[in-house]
């Protein structure tokens, strides 16, 4: 009988960049936020190995998958000798900005702490979980958070108002590691007021959270790929109240005030070669 676990995806409402640290990431300050969009894993019982079969995308099922190296990480943690078996069904697009392997890496972290009966705290599944991905921390913990240092301090924020997004994934994907690398201070980068954001989700202002996106990040992603300035506008013009790149991108998310609204944006959307999903913020499990 195997256990079910989803693993949702994630969008950035702000990602700031504050200077480069001696470990060569950067210092970031950002708002995220949990979107219905998942990947579902389901998990059995197995002898001794960590055994991965991917559905839905074209993807390394070996032990440079983050769902594996999350499974190995927390079995040497836990001094576990048993197996595992875990069937992926992809659906969040690789490479795209919204923390699909991350949120694998969450996902596995906590369905093999219950599994396995390790018992570890939140707390320390995001001390591992930093050992995977500056994003893991925020997908272990879910909903709407503030995350700083590297992406590892995550700290709780009141849940976002159920807003809809329309998620535009151009043809290609981003390497999160060039892009920060490409990063530079200057005019071209527009900042994020987090302080602006954090109020306008505690007052569940729609407009005043669509006037508070913004992504640091951007300067970078558009300058490699100028098509996402074009999917931005496309975004507004079809009716979305703000539009943004989530992470390190490609990904575009429109926001709309509730799924409904995202479905009227989506269908107005003059698409051309991207992909559309429609969702959801996601705030409580
Ligand atoms: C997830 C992978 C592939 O498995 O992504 P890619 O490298 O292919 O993009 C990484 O190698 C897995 O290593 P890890 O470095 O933990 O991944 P991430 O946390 O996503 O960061 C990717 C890279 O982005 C840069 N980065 C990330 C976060 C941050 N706050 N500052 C940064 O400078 C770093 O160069 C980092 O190495
Ligand atoms: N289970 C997984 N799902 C998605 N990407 C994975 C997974 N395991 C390893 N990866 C690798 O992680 C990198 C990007 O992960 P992902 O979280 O999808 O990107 P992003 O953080 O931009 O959304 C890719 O290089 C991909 O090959």
């Amino acid at each position: 009988m195997a256990i079910k676990f989803l693993a949702r995806a994630k969008v950035n409402l702000t990602l700031d960049v504050l200077g480069k640290r001696p470990d060569g990431y950067h210092e970031v300050e950002m708002v995220m936020q949990s979107v219905e969009l998942h990947d579902t894993l389901e998990f059995s019982p197995a002898e001794k190995d960590i055994v991965i079969t991917i559905e839905g995308m074209d993807l390394s099922p070996g032990a440079d998958n983050l769902v594996y190296r999350a499974a190995e990480l927390l079995r040497s943690r836990g001094c576990v000798r048993s197996g595992v078996k875990v069937r992926l069904i992809k659906n969040i697009p690789v490479a795209a900005g919204l923390g699909g392997g991350s949120a694998d890496a969450a996902a596995t972290l906590k369905a093999l702490n219950q599994i396995w009966g390790i018992g570890l705290s939140m707390s320390e599944l995001i001390v591992l979980g930093e050992q995977l991905g500056a994003d893991v921390p925020f997908c272990l913990l879910g909903g709407t958070a503030l995350a700083r240092g590297k992406g590892e301090q995550v700290f709780r924020l009141p849940p976002c108002p159920p807003l809809g997004l329309v998620l535009v994934k151009p043809p290609f994907s981003v390497s999160t590691g060039s892009v920060y690398q490409a990063f530079r201070f200057g005019p071209a980068v527009e900042r994020p007021d987090n302080q602006a954001m954090v109020e306008a989700i505690r007052a569940n202002n729609i407009l005043g959270i669509a006037r508070c996106l913004a992504n640091a990040l951007e300067s970078v992603t558009t300058r490699m790929h100028p098509e996402l300035t074009r999917i931005k506008e496309k975004l507004i013009e079809a009716g979305a109240a703000g539009s943004l790149m989530s992470g390190s991108g490609p990904t575009v998310f429109g926001l709309t005030p509730d799924l409904a609204s995202a479905r009227s944006v989506a269908a107005r959307y003059k698409k051309t070669d991207e992909k559309l999903l429609v969702t959801s913020v996601f705030n409580t499990e």
